[in-house]
C-alpha cells in the first residue's frame, strides 16, 4: 500500500489530492447509506483528521447538519490537515465537547494508519460512548496492521477505507470493530496481496463438467482412513469430496476397518491398504488425496504421508497427519510440494511452526511465513481463516459462522478442498472455494449444525453458483 501511494505521488498526484478524494468518498458513503440525522465529525491531528474535515465540508454542502470536533485547535494543525481544515467553514469545537450531546451519527476521523498508542482522555471516552459510528479508514483505537486494539476503540457500524483492505478489516478482533467495510477507489493503483474470500475471486475457475463428460474426467480422490474405531472422520471427508464434484472417491482403509466402512459407504468405493507401499501405489493412480482425519498420531501415519508425497497426486494434509510430524516438522517440509496443502487449526499450527503466530504482526503474516517455510499452501483455520501460498499471496475468509466450530467440521473442509483439487483446480483456489462453501453451508444450517449437515447443503449452493437454480 505504501509503495502504491509512493507510485501515485511519483506521477505528480499530491497527498492533499488523495486526502480530498478520501474525504469526499467518506461524505458520499455516509450520505448514501445514512441519509438522515445530524452528524458529529471527530477529527484527529493527522491525515485521518484531514479526511474528516473534507468530509464535513462535503456533507454540509449536501445540506446535512454537521458539527466538527477536533483534537487540536485549528491554529495548531499543520500541513495537509491544516489545508483540509480550511475547507470547513463552520465552527470547530474542542473534542471533549462532543461528549455533551448524543448525535444520530458519528464520523470517526480521529486516527487511522498513524495510530501509535492507546486512545486517552476524550478520545477514549468517545470510543466507549457507543452510538452509530462510521469510521474513516480504521476504527480509531485499532492498529490497522495487526488488527488489535491498543486500548479503547470505536465500535463502528461501518468503515470506509481507501484503495485496499488492511489486515484489521478482515482479521479478528479488528474485523469485529470495523463493521461493514467498504473500499473507496481514490486513484491509488494497488496491487495488494491480501484479499477477502468471495466467489468473485474464483467463480470463473469453478470446474464445469462439459456435455458428455464421464466420471473419470472429473478426477479421482482417495481418502486414507484411520483404524476400526476411528472411521467416521475419513467418511465425512470422502463424502464432502464427492459432493464437491470429484468423479470418483475411494476410501483407503486398513483391512480391520473395512467392515465398518462397508456398512456405511455407497457411492464411495472401498479398498484396503496395509503398508505405505500400498498407499504409494494408490497415490500413483489418483489426482488428489487426503490423509490425516483420525489417522492416528503414529509412526505409521508418518510413513504413510511420506509414501503418498512421493506420488503425483496433490495432497491435503490435515489433523493427525500434521501432529505426527510435530517433533520434526522439517522432515515434512522437505517433502512437500507447492501444490500440496496443510490445513491446521491453531494448535496444529503451533506444533509445526512453533510460536510463529504469537511472534508475527498478524495472522496473515504468520500464515505467509508458514507457507514459505513449508513450501506449500497453508490454510490456518479459525473464525478468520487465512489461506496463503509460498509467494505471499493470501486471503482471509470471514464468510463463516460460529456454529461451524463442531466435531468433524474440519474433516468436511478438507474433503471439499480435495474434491476441487481432484478436479484439477489450483490448490490455493480450491482452498478458497472450499472455505467459502463450508462457511456458506454453515450459515445456511445455523444453530444445531453437525458436521454431516455441511455436505448436504452443497448441491443447492453449488447449483446456485453454477446458475442452475430456477
Ligand atoms: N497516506 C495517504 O496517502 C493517504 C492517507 N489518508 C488518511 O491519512 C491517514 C493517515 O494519516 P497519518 O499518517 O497522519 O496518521 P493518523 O492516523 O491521522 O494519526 C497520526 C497523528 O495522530 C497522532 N497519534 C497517534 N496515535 C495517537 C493517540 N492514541 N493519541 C493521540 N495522538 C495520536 C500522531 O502523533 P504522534 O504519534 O506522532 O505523536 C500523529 O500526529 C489514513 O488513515 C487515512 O485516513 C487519506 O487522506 C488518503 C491518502
Ligand atoms: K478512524
Amino acid at each position: 500500500m505504501l509503495a502504491a501511494e509512493q507510485a501515485v505521488f511519483n506521477t505528480g498526484t499530491d497527498r492533499f489530492t488523495l486526502m480530498q478524494r478520501a474525504g469526499e468518498a467518506v461524505a458520499e458513503f455516509v450520505h448514501a447509506h445514512w441519509p438522515d440525522g445530524q452528524i458529529q465529525v471527530l477529527c484527529g491531528p493527522g491525515g485521518n483528521g484531514g479526511d474528516g474535515f473534507i468530509a464535513a465540508a462535503a456533507l454540509a454542502k449536501l445540506w446535512r447538519k454537521v458539527e466538527v470536533y477536533s483534537v487540536l485547535p485549528v491554529s495548531e494543525l499543520t500541513g495537509d490537515t491544516a489545508k483540509a481544515a480550511s475547507a470547513w467553514e463552520g465552527p470547530v469545537h474542542k473534542l471533549e465537547d462532543a461528549l455533551k450531546s448524543q448525535p444520530e451519527l458519528i464520523v470517526d476521523a480521529l486516527y487511522g494508519a498513524g495510530l501509535t498508542r492507546p486512545l486517552e482522555g476524550a478520545a477514549a471516552e468517545l470510543a466507549q460512548r457507543g452510538g452509530r459510528v462510521i469510521s474513516v479508514d480504521v476504527p480509531s483505537g485499532i492498529d490497522g496492521y495487526t488488527g488489535k486494539p491498543l486500548g479503547p476503540a470505536f465500535q463502528a457500524e461501518a468503515t470506509l477505507t481507501f484503495a485496499a483492505l488492511r489486515p484489521a478489516h478482515v482479521l479478528l478482533p479488528g474485523s469485529a470493530f470495523s463493521g461493514v467495510v467498504m473500499v473507496a477507489d481514490i486513484g491509488v493503483p494497488v496491487k495488494t496481496a491480501l484479499a477477502e474470500n468471495s466467489p468473485a475471486l474464483w467463480h470463473s475457475q469453478m470446474p464445469q463438467p462439459g456435455f458428455g463428460v464421464h466420471k473419470y474426467q472429473r478426477g479421482h480422490l482417495k481418502v486414507v482412513s484411520g483404524g476400526p474405531w476411528n472411521t467416521g472422520a475419513a467418511r465425512l471427508t470422502a463424502k464432502a469430496g464427492l459432493r464437491a464434484g470429484a468423479g470418483l472417491v475411494t476410501m483407503l482403509s486398513p483391512p480391520d476397518a473395512a467392515g465398518v466402512h462397508a456398512a456405511h459407504l455407497t457411492a464411495i468405493m472401498l479398498a484396503p491398504f496395509v503398508t505405505p507401499d500400498d498407499l504409494a501405489a494408490y497415490a500413483a493412480r489418483s489426482t488428489a488425496m487426503v490423509i490425516g482425519p483420525a489417522a492416528g498420531v503414529t509412526d505409521a501415519t508418518r510413513a504413510n504421508v511420506e509414501a503418498i508425497l512421493k506420488g503425483p497426486a496433490r495432497v491435503v494434509l490435515d489433523a493427525d497427519a500434521l501432529t505426527a510430524f510435530g517433533e520434526d516438522p522439517e522432515v515434512l517440509f522437505k517433502q512437500l510440494r507447492p501444490t500440496d496443502i496443510l490445513t491446521p487449526h491453531e494448535g496444529e499450527f503451533s506444533r509445526l511452526f512453533g510460536d510463529l503466530l504469537a511472534t508475527s504482526d498478524n495472522k496473515v503474516q504468520a500464515t505467509r511465513a508458514a507457507a514459505a517455510k513449508a513450501g506449500c499452501v497453508i490454510l490456518l483455520k479459525g473464525a478468520d481463516t487465512v489461506i496463503a501460498q509460498p509467494d505471499g499471496n493470501a486471503l482471509v475468509n470471514t464468510h463463516a459462522t460460529r456454529w461451524l466450530a463442531t466435531a468433524g467440521s474440519g474433516d468436511v473442509l478438507a474433503g471439499i478442498i480435495a474434491g476441487f483439487m481432484a478436479q484439477g483446480v489450483d490448490t490455493f483456489v480450491a482452498a478458497a472455494i472450499g472455505c467459502w462453501l463450508h462457511g456458506e453451508a454453515g450459515r445456511r444450517v445455523g444453530a444445531g449444525l453437525i458436521a454431516e449437515d455441511i455436505e448436504m447443503q452443497l448441491p443447492v449452493i453449488l447449483s446456485a453458483l453454477h446458475g442452475e437454480l430456477g
